[in-house]
């Protein structure tokens, strides 16, 4: 009987390169933040797979069907589309992994705790990436499946295509490996595409062109601020939307694109050469680009809070932005360390806005982080191909990702 383990992953903000970043191989910065969700794995007191997150009152039990995990009581089907959608997915694409490893299912019960909510609504700091990503770790760790950073990633974006290929995955890069990192997603509708053609573990050794996940020097200065703006917004509502505008098929994006990723660039060429004006200067075209997008598009990126935040940021000597899709959630401050913060906070609680203490987190928060410290030394090689796990042939290629 597997015995019982927890892991955590952090909550991440998007720094720049938001929906750009939709487009694979277009760049952008995304970093985690010390607000985590942590996924215990345990065995089940009964039952084959049993859910309990701090998303619904009851735990729900599931049992394993030919077509993948179905709830024992048909009442609870419909969590399966909402607040259990990501756990259900990551069991599934692990099930399947197994099952094409030649290995039997185990029984499991997936038990979450998160802090990405403020009074029960969420902040926007990516929960469904930071379950996912804890939820895969705590899964194969459960199993006994030794698998590298870069393999839990993959792991983790098939979990997530499967509920919704639109979403980039620069949430899951910052869940997974902390800190700040340059992002590229790979295109997930082949992925998609692919897995459901030949299933998990022929998509894992796939070559993913387009992705890129490296981490990057942090500057100590200029010092980031969030700020929340107490609503919701839905990111797969907004990507959605945007998919199908006039917009997404014209040479509006094509420019939209260029300019994002000579904004991306300009950032992480400040953050190679520790230069805090010019990374402010990026944050402030990226504002600029973000409201350009919403002007072309109707989207409703910048809400009256939104505005006011950055607003404020940029009146405070610093520069601002909203962290991700916009429509509500967070946005981030960007302040020389010379500027005064407490006038920042001040102004943003006068508006209406809440700074969240947050900090950019290297690494995870739990005990695990050791073991996740050795694995990255050697995430360039699948650490799956040399466990036991190597059956009916399968040989994971050396990493693409890292560059
Ligand atoms: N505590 C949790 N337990 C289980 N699943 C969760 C939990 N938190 C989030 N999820 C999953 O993520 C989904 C919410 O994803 P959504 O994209 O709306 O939020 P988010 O990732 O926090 O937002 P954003 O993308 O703006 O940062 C939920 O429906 C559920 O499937
Ligand atoms: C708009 C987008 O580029 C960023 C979304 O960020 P958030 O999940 O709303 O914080 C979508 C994505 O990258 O999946």
């Amino acid at each position: 009987m597997p015995s019982t383990v927890t892991h955590s992953a952090p909550g991440k903000l998007l720094i720049a390169g938001e929906y750009a970043v939709l487009e694979p191989g277009q760049p952008s910065i995304v970093a985690a933040v010390d607000r985590f969700i942590s996924v215990e794995a345990s065995p089940p007191d009964s039952g084959e797979v049993v859910l309990a997150t701090d998303l619904l009152p009851h735990e729900v039990e599931m049992c394993r069907a030919r077509t993948g995990l179905r709830p024992t009581d048909p009442a609870e089907a419909c969590h399966l589309g909402g607040a259990l959608a990501h756990l259900v997915s990551t069991v599934e694409v692990v099930d399947q992994l197994r099952s094409q490893l030649g290995l039997r299912p185990v029984s499991v019960q997936l038990s979450v705790h998160s802090t990405l909510h403020e009074q029960g609504t969420k902040i926007g700091l990516g929960s469904s990436g930071a379950v996912t990503a804890a939820a895969v770790n705590a899964l194969t760790d459960f199993f006994g499946m030794p698998v590298s950073p870069e393999l839990r990633f993959r792991l983790a974006l098939l979990a997530s295509i499967r509920v919704d290929p639109g979403p980039s995955g620069a949430d899951l890069a910052a869940s997974t490996w902390g800190g700040w990192i340059h992002y590229r997603a790979p295109d997930r509708a082949r992925l998609l595409h692919l897995m459901r053609r030949t299933g998990v573990a022929e998509t894992l050794q796939a070559t993913w062109p387009g992705l890129t996940a490296r981490t990057l020097s942090p500057l100590d200065t200029p010092h980031l601020h969030v700020g929340w703006s107490g609503s919701p917004a839905s990111t797969s509502t907004h990507v959605s939307h945007l998919s199908r505008t006039q917009w997404w098929h014209s040479t509006s994006r094509s420019r939209f694109l260029a300019r994002s990723a000579h904004c991306v660039t300009a950032a992480l060429h400040a953050l190679e050469q520790q230069d805090p004006a010019t990374l402010l200067a990026a944050i402030r075209n990226a504002r600029r680009l973000l409201a350009g997008l919403d002007h072309e598009t109707a989207l409703g990126i910048f809400t009256p809070k939104l505005t006011e935040l950055c607003t404020i940021a940029e009146a405070c000597g610093g520069a601002g932005k909203p962290s991700g899709a916009g429509g509500g959630d967070c946005g981030i401050a960007l302040l020389p360390e010379t500027t005064d913060a407490l006038a920042l906070r001040t102004r943003w609680a006068a508006a209406g806005i809440t700074a969240l203490p947050l900090r950019i987190t290297d690494a995870l928060a739990d005990a695990d982080a050791d073991a996740d410290a050795d694995a990255d030394a050697d995430a360039d090689v699948g650490s799956l191909a040399r466990g036991p796990y190597v059956r009916q042939g399968l040989v994971l290629r050396p990493s693409v990702i890292f560059d």
